[in-house]
């Protein structure tokens, strides 16, 4: 037996390890699992080169839990280590760079806590580490190295008879959730679905079928509980997978989801390294809920599902894997900001992206259509919040009419062009956020031979702003906006049949009748088929409304900006209600026209709406 004193450069490390790490104590399996996973990859890559002699056997990484013993052991077949390679490698090499991590970092308890620092994160759970090694090499004798989370260790010769390590953590009164097996299970899903060696945790049962036809009888057996799948869809050829292999794949990773819509292969190794799958969901009309889906690894190590620095926010939508051994991960957040590689990665996922909706476009335009639905939250945000990805992407952003046809959002404005000019020069996209709330305001529009789009995700009406300011030469106008006649301004001026006089008595009547804040009536000479009173809601006040509503201000309790029209064409205006002698039934006849306009614009509520009702049934007596 020999017994030794770790050399301390610093001050001792267990009390800063133990301090600063009291977040993500669990990241110790995930460096732990992935030292066994390297030890592993080494020893193939040395058989791979003819350095070791004969076949290697088995290589599946073990995990054991002991909750007697209170130890979890985590075992490999690896290249194993001689007492100079221990003695070496956890004394020097991985004592000194935890005590250099944790100098740098100690600041930030999150960073140290979420990145790890290799074999001495076991001290985070552990009051008693044992590694237990054999080295590869021929005649190599085993060895224990034990530490009890103080500088001093022992290290001395056992009778292991197999090439390997088992590292054995004695787990401390404040870990005893690492005893639980379901806590391991979990952690294993978390942080090593996807090693690429097979890691075995326990047993389970699997059912299988014995014999043929009448014979077949199911039988229940014992089989080695992998939890990992080492050679995962993103790590293979393009080339080698069919739609059902994706598709599966997505499975894997969010069991019981809705299939996506479809997904792009990343797949680089200049000036960078990065694989991975990106997957579009399909989104419908939600759309926060779904973010932080997609997984970051590094060489098939789970990082993180917070992605923000390296994928566009936008982009964020999306679900899937990303794997890059090149993203710096074990630093600050700051740093990933400001890093050229992380940008340029950022910068080519936007790319692939954009160029993959291209093609899908220019090669089935058909299918792309039937997506959109789904595609343009992803479309849209995107347009909004990055110039490159506009600039790409605004010959296939799409926009639908009313009867559901779709058509580029640029040759849109050419077809309406000719109908929809206004005499300021601009191209009016008439649209509607509810088609059946606005039917009669639709029936009107169309009836002067407008078109009208449905634009109803609550991302819509920031999508207009921006093509309003970037395509230039169009002004979108909500179809409840104002009357038909003033919705594409022109300068035409239509004649009034009333007298002055006479206006302004109308007026006066509905003044008295609309008291609402925030209501203003308007006489207008309109057609005599238009409604007799309709009510407007300016476009500008309303979607700056929305807007500022969407991003959490507000804008107090500001009223709902509305012109209640009275078309002074209309004959039961013009006629019946000017001609009328009975000052009351005059008013009551104004106060039931601008009940109606209110129920058009679902304006007419609760008691006010009881008694409508009432008034009107009265009249079928
Ligand atoms: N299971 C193992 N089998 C063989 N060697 C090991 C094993 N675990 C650790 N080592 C050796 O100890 C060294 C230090 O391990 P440690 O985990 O601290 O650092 P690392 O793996 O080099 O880097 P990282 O901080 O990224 O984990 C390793 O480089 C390796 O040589």
């Amino acid at each position: 037996m020999h017994k030794g004193s770790i050399s301390v450069q610093t001050e001792n490390i267990f009390p800063i390890i133990k301090k600063f790490l009291y977040s993500d104590h669990e990241i110790f399996l995930r460096e732990l699992v992935s030292n066994a996973v390297d030890a592993t990859t080494k020893l193939k890559t040395l058989s791979g080169k003819g350095l070791i002699k004969g076949d290697i056997g088995e290589t599946a990484i073990e995990i054991l839990l002991d909750e007697e013993a209170k130890t979890l052991t985590i075992r490999d077949r690896g290249i194993g280590m001689t007492a100079d390679e221990v003695e070496k490698y956890l004394n020097q090499v991985a004592f000194s760079s935890a005590t250099e991590f944790v100098e740098k970092y100690k600041d930030d308890a999150s960073i140290i806590g979420h990145f790890g620092l290799g074999f001495y994160s076991a001290f985070m759970v552990a009051s008693k580490v044992e590694v237990r090694t054999l080295s590869y090499q021929d005649g190599a004798k085993g060895v224990t190295w034990a530490c009890e989370g103080n500088p001093e260790y022992t290290l001395e010769d056992n009778d292991k008879d197999f090439r390997g390590t088992d590292v054995i953590l004695h787990i401390n009164e404040e870990s005893k959730e690492f005893l639980g097996n379901s806590r391991i299970e979990q952690l294993l899903d978390k942080y090593c679905k996807f090693l690429p060696v097979p890691i075995q945790f326990g047993t389970r049962t699997e059912t299988i079928t014995e014999g043929e036809g009448d014979e077949a009888t199911e039988k229940e057996i014992e089989v080695d509980n992998i939890i990992n799948n080492p050679d995962p869809a993103w790590r293979k050829a393009p080339a080698d997978l069919t739609d059902e292999d994706y598709k599966a794949f997505y499975n894997e990773l969010y069991p019981f989801s809705t299939p996506p819509l479809f997904w792009i292969h990343l797949n680089i190794d200049y000036p960078f390294n990065l694989t991975g799958i990106l997957y579009f969901p399909k989104l419908g009309n939600s759309f926060e809920v779904q973010k932080n889906k997609i997984q970051l690894y590094s060489n098939q190590v789970y990082v993180t599902d917070d992605v923000k620095e390296i994928v566009p926010e936008f982009l964020t939508l999306l679900h899937g894997v990303i794997d890059s051994p090149d993203i710096p991960l074990n630093v600050s957040r700051s740093y990933l900001q400001s890093d050229g590689n992380v940008k340029k990665i950022t910068g080519y996922i936007t790319k692939k992206v954009a160029d993959k909706l291209a093609e899908l476009y220019k090669k089935d335009e058909e299918g792309f259509i039937s997506k959109w639905d789904d595609l343009g939250v992803f479309v849209k945000y995107g347009m909004i919040s990055d110039d490159k990805f506009y600039d790409r992407s605004v010959k296939f952003a799409l926009v639908k009419n009313i009867d559901g046809k779709y058509f580029p959002i640029e040759q849109y404005k050419e077809e309406v062009k000719a109908q929809q000019t206004d005499k300021y020069d601009k191209v009016v996209m008439l649209y509607t956020h509810a088609p059946e709330q606005h039917d009669s305001f639709i029936a009107a529009a169309k009836a002067k031979g407008y078109d009208i789009l449905v634009l109803d995700h609550v991302i819509d009406n920031h999508f207009m702003q921006h093509m309003e300011h970037k395509l230039g030469g169009i002004t979108f106008v909500r179809v409840d906006s104002d009357t038909v006649d003033n919705l594409v301004q022109k300068d035409e001026q239509a004649e009034s049949v009333l007298s002055e006089e006479q206006q302004e008595s109308v007026k006066g009547l509905f003044e008295a009748i609309v008291t609402s804040t925030g209501s203003t009536v308007m006489l207008k000479p309109l057609s005599p088929e238009d409604q007799p009173v309709t009510i407007t809601r300016p476009e500008f006040m309303r979607r700056m409304k929305e807007m500022q509503g969407l991003q959490g201000m507000s804008f107090g309790d500001f009223p709902d900006s509305v012109n209640v029209v009275v078309n002074t064409n209309h004959p039961l205006v013009a006629n019946k209600l000017v001609e009328e002698p009975d000052a009351d039934k005059q008013k009551e006849v104004a106060d039931y026209l601008y009940k109606l306009a209110m129920l058009n614009q679902q304006m007419l509520k609760g008691a006010e709406l009881t008694a409508f009702i009432n008034k009107s049934l009265n009249f079928l007596k």
